[in-house]
């Protein structure tokens, strides 16, 4: 008998989480009543979709509608995925596709411009049109190496200040910390009341995800604003000569403007004890390596992509970014699915940017998942000319396009969805 995929009902939704946690390797057996309803209260079990099997959810999808901030600081709304799983045992026959189609299909009815989710791995979603747009990459400082004088305090000497607070506080000032960020990053997608909880420990939790209190700091500029915040954990480490060798590990920070970034970093490299320093996941093009006397002391100990998008409404995802510099542009886009593809003219001029469908000819052909590789400014269209997955039609269309989509700093997504 062929499968269904179909939304979930309510009663199903412990089954369907149970398959999520099975797909994930997170965990066998339900979840307990308090974490399903925690989970099912943020919910839309219309964006749900589940197969079953002999009464046994197999496959589970989810979307909701998210911000995402694009370049200019503009937000669109993004369908974003999570939740993709099939089970072990009705793997490779085609399940993904179905709900995946079935939700993009959605998205587009709805007129949400991009999709976007996280990729568990590289090779599964480019084959649905969607390309990876925000990278990210972890540091490790050796705080001895770094070259800051040891007899500073964890206070900045330019007249901000740092505070260490509860979970509470971070709970009231995170958002706002957060929409100003949202306001200014490319790559930042929207953040519910859930993520608060879940970071400062007041969300249900399962037995398994275990769970120690961090520390929270926050930093105020001259004038008083709170202008970052950071959450970060220590381990509990003593060398062979009884020295302390503690590792702090970066859960989230959010800076505003460099002074903020530099006023944090200075602070976690200034706590007694602490001999190194994890970053979490920051921008590829993060400020931290700088900011240390000696750079070399900050090692890269991770790197990927992270961010992929997939648009959905080529026009409207264009119109709502901003570009460096002004041209006009025919862009032939392919989409095997149908979705967004066609031959589009983008006119980029100071008091903003118009794009329409076109019967101009071409000046540069590429795939709609190329398309959305570009479209945080992170990618370099001669990469992708290199690599064959754009074509120059008209001379001279690489370097017009890499000037228009280029941006002085690399996009950032800091939430994993
Ligand atoms: C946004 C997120 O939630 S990311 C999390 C993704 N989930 C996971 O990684 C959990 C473990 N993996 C799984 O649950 C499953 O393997 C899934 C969801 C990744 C794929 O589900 P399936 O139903 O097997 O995919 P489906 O049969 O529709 O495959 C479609 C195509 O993708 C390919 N494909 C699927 N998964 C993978 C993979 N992990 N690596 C490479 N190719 C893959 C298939 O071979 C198939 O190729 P084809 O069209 O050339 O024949």
């Amino acid at each position: 008998m062929s499968l269904e995929v179909r939304t979930v009902a309510p009663s199903e939704f412990p089954g369907w989480m149970r398959a999520v946690r099975a797909g994930f390797l997170t965990a066998g057996g339900l979840p307990s009543d308090e974490v399903v309803e925690d989970r099912r209260a943020d919910v839309d079990l219309s964006r749900v979709q589940g197969v079953f099997d002999g009464g046994r959810c197999v496959t589970t999808f989810r979307s909701f509608e998210q911000r995402l901030t694009v370049v200019g600081g503009a937000t669109v709304a993004s369908d974003a995925i999570t939740g993709v799983t099939v089970a072990p045992t009705h793997r490779r026959r085609g399940l993904l596709s179905r709900m995946m189609a079935a939700d993009l299909a959605a998205a587009k009815e709805r007129g949400e411009p991009v999709a976007s989710l996280i990729a568990a791995e590289y090779p599964i979603y480019g084959r649905y049109g969607f390309g990876p747009a925000a990278w990210t990459a972890e540091w490790e400082v050796s705080v001895p190496r770094a070259g800051l004088d040891p007899r500073r305090s964890g206070q900045p000497a330019d007249g901000g200040r740092i505070e260490m607070v509860d979970g509470e506080d971070v709970r009231k000032a995170g958002p706002e910390v957060h929409a100003a960020l949202a306001a200014r990053r490319p790559g930042v997608v929207s953040r519910g009341e859930r993520w608060w909880r879940q970071a400062t420990g007041v969300a249900p939790r399962t037995p398994q995800e275990t769970w120690t209190e961090p520390f929270y700091v926050m930093h105020r500029a001259a004038d008083g604003e709170i202008d970052g915040l950071m959450i970060y954990g220590t381990d509990d480490k003593w060398g062979d000569g009884n020295q302390p060798q503690n590792t702090a590990s970066v859960r989230d920070m959010i800076a505003l403007n460099p002074a903020a970034e530099r006023a944090l970093w200075h602070y976690l490299c200034s706590v007694d004890w602490v001999t190194a320093v994890r970053s979490g996941d920051r921008a590829p093009d993060d400020l931290l390596p700088l900011l240390l006397p000696d750079p070399r002391a900050a090692r890269l100990v991770g790197g990927s992509d992270f961010l992929w998008l997939r648009l959905l409404d080529v026009p409207r995802a264009l119109e709502a970014r901003t570009y460096a510099v002004g041209a006009t542009l025919v862009l032939d886009v392919r989409d095997g699915a149908g979705l967004a593809g066609g031959r589009f003219l983008l006119e980029v001029a100071e008091d903003g940017a118009r794009c329409v469908p076109t019967t101009r000819s071409a000046d540069l052909a590429l795939g709609v998942e190329e398309l959305a590789t570009l479209y945080l400014g992170d990618e370099s269209v001669r990469r992708l000319a290199d690599l064959g997955r754009a074509e120059e039609l008209r001379a001279g269309a690489v370097t017009t396009a890499d000037a228009v989509f280029r941006t002085g700093r690399r996009p950032w997504c800091p939430d994993v969805f």
